[in-house]
């Protein structure tokens, strides 16, 4: 780019659903994923949604969004604030009753949803909303942001019994996303 101007990569999206770990796992390439996503953020101007919390690779997505001078939405029960916002916060915090409005609030401000990897929160996340997606709730595009493994669970879930309602999902469909890492 010349005269040092930074290029801007479009995108049909506005804000972006992040979901991931309130911790931030034993790989190094977990932290770097968060990164990453959070600079790809920035660099195609996409707002972040995510689940309002300091720590873990939440608190990695949602600083480096920050940093770089992205909006970031937080959104967290208040009965959670104590756990899962131990540091600074970063961007607007919006403060929910419960974990239900939580999710609510994060699928509603949000044009699709990528997962990082994370825990049983991060899995009970994206599979709400890949059954929110399979019920017709919304048709917003879900990723799965494959960096090393889920372990044996990602392998079950991606690869469910009965596959004939996932496949009508199309571009809703949860798709692998091979990392560098993996
Ligand atoms: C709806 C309720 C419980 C269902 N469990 C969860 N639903 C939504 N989000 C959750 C749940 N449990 C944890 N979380 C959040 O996920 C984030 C990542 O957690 P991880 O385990 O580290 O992957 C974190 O913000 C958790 O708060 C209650 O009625």
């Amino acid at each position: 780019m010349e005269d040092g101007k930074v290029a801007v990569k479009s995108s049909k999206f506005k804000r972006v659903c992040v979901f991931c770990g309130s911790s931030a796992g034993k790989r190094d390439c977990y932290r770097d994923a968060a990164l990453e996503l959070g600079q790809e953020l920035v660099s195609r101007s996409l707002d972040l949604v995510y689940g309002g919390g300091s720590v873990g690779l939440m608190g990695l997505v949602s600083q480096e969004v920050h940093r770089g001078g992205g909006h970031v939405i937080g959104v967290i029960p208040k009965t959670l604030m104590s756990k899962e916002l131990t540091g600074e916060t970063v961007g607007e915090v919006r403060a929910v009753a419960d974990m239900h409005q939580r999710k609510a609030e994060m699928a509603r401000h949000s044009d699709c949803f990528i997962a990082l990897p994370g825990g049983y929160g991060t899995l009970e996340e994206l599979l709400e909303v890949i059954t929110w997606a399979q019920l017709g709730i919304h048709d917003k595009p879900v990723k799965l942001l494959c960096v090393f493994s889920f372990g044996n669970v990602s392998v079950a879930v991606m690869t469910p019994a009965f596959t004939t309602e996932i496949k009508k999902l199309k571009e809703t469909r949860a798709l692998l996303w091979l990392h560098p890492c993996s």
